[in-house]
């Protein structure tokens, strides 16, 4: 079942930035992942789909109903990458005014059931017995936590988290992700804005990729991690002057690092290509230069190296000499 789908969502601020023709379907149980760099345009996407801004193209669907139906929003939860609370209130309290905003009356916010399910998300979120503090006593952690605490308190179908561990600790990420990975257990469909991608590594079902606001990748993880490919060459007949000739003919999306140097002219270069068309164009440009290439083999893919790649950011900078393996990127 199709929770989510937008074509061609388009919105465009006065400055000229936001994003344009955004079309993404989301399935129920996923945990769908956008990525991209800071400004790319991810919450702009998000703000459209929850409502909060009106595209200026493009159309979309929640749950079958038009993208901005109050409706639509119903199975939603939404935690918005910055949120503020009332400081004055408990954390139970700003539960309780969220479901006034859902339409609880405020006596059956009260009533024994709503406050067993107040307690449950805030023991959920982390928060424990901290439900009675008031938010002014809370980190900032914590208040990401009553954050999402919020976002899970309607037990929503579809839950959109806007940078939900970016305030948190190592061990606050790590229960974010197990969270997630629980609410998909349960059949709930997550629409995940992050930048931290070992996160988007550990959890996610379905990526897509954002840049200048345009969609450039969307698929199933494993598959765009194909599509951003480090490999090893292990040469002979190497000479340092070569880095600079081969990198000035490197392809757009392509990196060079030499990982290691012998004096007799052995070498082992690293080289991120966006295809398998790429690592041959490279193995061409090695044997017009006189080189031998002894073996050529993948190296484990890192979503960070892909990220980079569709970034446009290029590492081939990095170098080492006679130093073994300990100039290969991260
Ligand atoms: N209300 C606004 N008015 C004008 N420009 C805006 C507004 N909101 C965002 N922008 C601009 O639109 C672009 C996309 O912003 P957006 O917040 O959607 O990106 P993002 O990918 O979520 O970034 P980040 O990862 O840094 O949160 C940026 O260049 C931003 O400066």
């Amino acid at each position: 079942m199709t929770i989510l789908q937008t074509n061609g969502l388009t919105k465009t601020y006065a400055s000229g930035a936001g994003c344009t023709d955004i079309s993404l379907e989301i399935e129920r149980g996923q945990i769908f992942g956008l990525l991209g760099p800071n400004g790319a345009g991810k919450s702009t996407f998000v703000k459209m789909v929850v409502g909060l801004l009106r595209p200026d193209s493009g159309s979309g669907t929640l749950f079958g109903m038009p993208i901005g139906h109050p409706e639509s929003r119903r199975k939603v939860g939404y935690l918005p990458e910055l949120f503020r609370f009332q400081e004055w209130l408990t954390g139970e309290e700003v539960l309780r005014y969220h479901a006034g905003l859902y339409g609880i009356a405020r006596s059956d916010s009260k009533s024994v059931d709503f406050t067993a399910r107040i307690k449950e998300v805030l023991r959920i979120s982390g928060l424990n017995e901290r439900g009675l503090n008031r938010v002014r006593h809370y980190s900032k952690g914590m208040q990401q936590r009553l954050g999402i605490a919020c976002a899970l308190l309607m037990d929503p179908e579809f839950i959109i988290l806007d940078e939900p561990s970016s305030a948190l600790d190592p061990i606050g990420r790590y229960e974010v992700r197990v969270l997630l990975e629980r609410l998909r257990s349960e059949g709930k469909t997550v629409f995940l804005n992050t930048h931290l991608l070992e996160d988007v590594e550990a959890v996610c079902d379905e990526v897509a990729f954002l840049h200048h606001g345009k969609l450039r990748a969307v698929g199933p993880m494993r598959e765009l991690l194909r599509s951003g490919l480090s490999w090893r060459i292990t040469v002979s007949g190497w000479l340092p002057e070569l880095q600079q000739a081969l990198e000035g003919q490197l392809l757009p999306g392509m990196s060079l690092i030499i990982v290691k140097q012998e004096s007799d002219g052995g070498a082992v270069l690293q080289v991120t290509a966006r295809s398998h068309e790429q690592i041959g164009y490279m193995n061409r440009l090695l044997m017009e230069e006189g080189i031998t290439v002894y073996e050529v083999r993948p190296v484990q893919e890192k979503l960070e190296d892909w990220f980079l790649a569709m970034s446009g950011e290029n590492r081939s900078s990095s170098s080492s000499s006679g130093t073994g393996e300990g100039g290969a990127p991260a």
